[in-house]
């Protein structure tokens, strides 16, 4: 078992001010395909809420959370925190750590899953970054996806159940769950675990989200019927990616009759822009229009479970605990030490 001396959150990052806005936008579409009118209307949703993404203030609540339960079970391992696109970055984090003097340094993704801007875009910034820093840079290791951890479900499976007590009877008899998640171009979904390797055309990515719901839906009151559904999708037009929006799919459930959704954002770790204008502004609109129920689980935040979930993985990877996974799909197809290397 290796030995660490400290602990890395590595988040996405976000806006925290109107004049922050463009160059977080710059900074996360740098070099990709991403039309200019798609980066406009991003930007609205950012201006909508004053310029301020909650990511990063749940990223501080996070931390502080972890700090407590380590000190509670005893790991004494210092915590930092780096950001891919926004203050404060990776790059900054990493540089502050080696003249620190550490040397090695266990990381926790703030994604859940297989796919290459979840997994391999982490460990390309995270090398890039060490490249800088030259002779002795700490060696960094990355937490595994953790989608099926039970300390990621149990949250769910609360929030859900909670969402479901808020429907009126009628509604809630009717119910359809909707499992949410980032869309991705279908290529990179294809990539995250391609078929031979055992799973569908969604991939890996698309399998462990399939899981993730099913895991969430038996531990419910009763069998309620689920699906997956996608949010979020850029990109142009003529490329594909991973459907059905959640938007489209409450059109056809309200046509065919369905009373209400919750929608269930099992992709997402905290309720970050994406699930603040996605769900809580866009679909709970759509819902409006359509004259559906319509409620909106939490997503696991620091639900006491979910840090605990952290305080276990490290223990994992320390060699001082045991590795919890209620789910057996296989490994991605980018083997088990870097994962999702295929774009
Ligand atoms: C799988 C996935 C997750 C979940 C897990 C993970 O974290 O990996 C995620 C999370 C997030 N995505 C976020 C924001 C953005 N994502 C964008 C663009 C993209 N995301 C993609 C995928 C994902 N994204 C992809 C394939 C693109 C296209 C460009 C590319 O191929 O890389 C863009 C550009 C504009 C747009 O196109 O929407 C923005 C602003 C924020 C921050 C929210 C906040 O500020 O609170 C978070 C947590
Ligand atoms: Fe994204």
């Amino acid at each position: 078992m290796r030995p660490y001396d400290a602990f890395l959150l590595i988040s996405f990052g976000g806006p925290e001010g109107e004049d922050e806005v463009i160059p977080f936008l710059e900074n996360v579409t740098r070099g990709r395909n991403i039309p200019r009118e798609r980066l406009a209307e991003v930007g609205e949703h950012y201006f909508l809420f004053g310029g301020v993404s909650p990511i990063n203030q749940q990223c501080r609540d996070l931390l502080a959370a972890i700090t407590t339960d380590f000190d509670a079970n005893g790991i004494d391992l210092p915590i930092y925190w780096g950001n891919r696109f926004w203050e404060p970055m990776l790059t900054d984090t990493l540089a502050q750590m080696k003249k620190d003097g550490i040397r090695r340094v266990l990381a926790l993704p703030t994604s859940a899953y297989c796919n290459w801007s979840s997994r391999t875009a982490y460990h390309e910034d995270i090398e890039r970054a060490l490249a800088g820093l030259g002779e002795d840079a700490p060696e960094v290791d990355l937490i595994r996806p953790f989608y099926d951890h039970p300390g990621f479900i149990e949250p769910l499976v609360e929030y859900t159940q909670a969402s479901l007590d808020k429907l009126p009877a009628d509604q809630r008899e009717g119910v359809r769950l909707l499992f949410s998640a980032h869309s991705i171009p279908s290529a990179m979904a294809e990539a995250s675990g391609p078929p031979g390797h055992g799973f569908g055309p969604e991939g890996a990515y698309g399998a462990q989200l399939a899981e993730a719901a099913r895991l969430v839906v038996e531990r419910l009151d009763r069998a309620y019927p689920y699906e997956l559904v996608y949010q979020s999708r850029s990109g142009p037009p003529s490329q594909p990616w991973l459907e059905p929006d959640v938007n489209d799919r409450m059109e056809e459930l309200a046509e065919e009759g369905v009373p209400a959704v919750v929608v269930i954002p099992h992709g997402f770790v905290s309720d970050h822009m994406e699930v603040k204008f996605d769900l809580d502004v866009e679909a709970r609109d759509t819902a409006k229009k359509l004259g559906i129920g319509y409620e909106r689980a939490l997503s696991p935040g620091t639900h006491p479970a979910f840090v605990s979930m952290v305080t276990e993985l490290v223990r994992e990877y320390t060699g001082r605990g045991e590795e919890h996974k209620l789910a057996s799909l296989p490994p991605c197809a980018g083997g088990s030490g870097q994962c999702c290397k295929q774009r």
